[in-house]
């Protein structure tokens, strides 16, 4: 009512409120009386501070700014147009104007920030700390201002000003904007978490890998260092012919293959002649590599299926699979004569004493051999000679 402004006015000013204030009281009186719902401003107060300048006839021509309850500022056409009043007050610097119309049941609680202007759709007050405003250099409109609000919640089409209320914020383009920036995140975040598991895992992919061929590669060398070992426990090191305890192990296999399939198997027991002499007219390395030239030669005239192994020293063995006494006996009888017309300089020719036997059935390898040892015995009283021990008795 009058009267409460009038109260508030003097509650301000005392006894001092000076005449000027008058018109600017009366305006906000009328404006009150005319206000849609005015009888329901029982529970509304309208506040108006004012701090005097030097010049008080200013004030007078200081309109009061009015908001209807539910309708924007721009159709208050009873009013001057807002920016135009809020230019006439920041033009005042001396003054400091704070109006407030407020619905305290509903508003209380959003007015309570002195720094910023509320001006909604459905608000029935206008607050300003035109303190702030007036201390303002640049003189920025009250839209511009709104503007700069760090509150997103103004809106301004075309020269009308509003704002959205807080409990409409969902409906804010910040909300939204906030809404996918926070969706981009996420997802960003999980393609990120991906892209590092991935990397994790080719990583460690690739570790494996190495991993994997160094194994392969040392199983690879452990396999041919088998395979040397396993040359070298069954090979004689210097010719590469059979050694004796594999040979051995070898006559048992074919002599058992032998009496299943019912083949002949021969034995050649060979003999370098006069070897001794070669070493000693030669020395120790022609006596090695006259070795190695025999087994070189004894290969070159043998079946692949035979074995032939260096017995120990100059003497060697021969086991013929599948082969009667006689054919062993001709074949020895054939090595005898490559050797005696192979040349090998320094040494020269040399020759070699060979006994040949059979294999009876189930006969033990000692006593097989035991005979060749005779036959190639009685071919050392003649040497460079081949003697069978069965065609001796035949
Ligand atoms: N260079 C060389 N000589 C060896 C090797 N093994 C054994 N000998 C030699 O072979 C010779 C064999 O001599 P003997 O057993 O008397 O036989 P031989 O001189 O051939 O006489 P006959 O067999 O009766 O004709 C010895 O001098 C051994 O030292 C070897 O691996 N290398």
């Amino acid at each position: 009512s009058t009267g409460k402004i009038a109260t508030a006015a003097s509650a301000v000013c005392g006894d001092n409120l000076p005449a000027s204030f008058e018109p600017y009281i009366q305006q906000l009186n009328t404006a009150v009386a005319q206000a849609p719902d005015a009888s329901n401003l029982t529970d509304c107060s309208i506040r108006v501070t004012l701090i005097p300048s030097q010049d008080a006839s200013v004030i007078a021509n200081i309109p009061l700014m009015v908001i209807e309850r539910g309708q924007p500022i721009s159709s208050v056409d009873t009013q001057p147009d807002n920016e135009q009043v809020l230019q006439q007050v920041l033009s005042q610097t001396n003054f400091r104007l704070v109006t407030n119309m407020l619905n305290w049941s509903t508003m209380n609680n959003r007015l309570s920030d002195n720094t910023r202007v509320y001006l909604t759709g459905e608000s029935i007050a206008l607050y300003a700390d035109l303190t702030a405003l007036a201390d303002m250099t640049t003189r920025e409109t009250l839209a511009n201002m709104l503007r700069q609000q760090p509150l997103p919640v103004m809106q301004k089409p075309g020269s009308q000003i509003r704002l959205i209320s807080t409990d409409q914020f969902w409906l804010s383009p910040w909300f939204w904007g906030m809404v996918v920036i926070t969706v981009f995140l996420i997802v960003g975040y999980r393609y990120y978490l991906l892209a590092l598991q991935s990397v994790t895992l080719d990583s460690k992919n690739y570790e494996l890998d190495l991993k994997n061929q160094e194994l392969t590669s040392l199983k690879d060398r452990i396999q041919k260092r088998n395979q040397e070992l396993e040359y070298l426990s069954t090979h004689d090191s210097m010719t590469g012919l059979l050694n004796r305890p594999f040979f051995e192990q070898m006559v048992e296999r074919e002599q058992n293959r032998a009496y299943r399939s019912g083949q002949p198997l021969s034995l050649l027991l060979l003999d370098l002649d006069h070897f001794k002499q070669i070493n000693d007219n030669f020395g120790h390395t022609e006596g090695d590599n006259v070795l190695k030239e025999t087994a070189a030669l004894l290969r070159k005239h043998l079946r692949s299926v035979d074995l032939i192994a260096r017995w120990g020293g100059e003497e060697f063995t021969i086991l013929l699979p599948d082969t009667p006494v006689h054919i062993a006996y001709e074949l020895a009888e054939r090595l005898r004569q490559h050797l005696a017309n192979l040349l090998l300089p320094p040494v020269g020719h040399i020759t070699c004493s060979i006994g040949v036997t059979g294999f009876e059935a189930k006969e033990k390898f000692e006593k097989v051999f035991l005979r060749a040892d005779r036959a190639l015995y009685q071919a050392k009283e003649t040497r460079n000679a081949v003697v069978a021990s069965e065609l001796e008795t035949i």
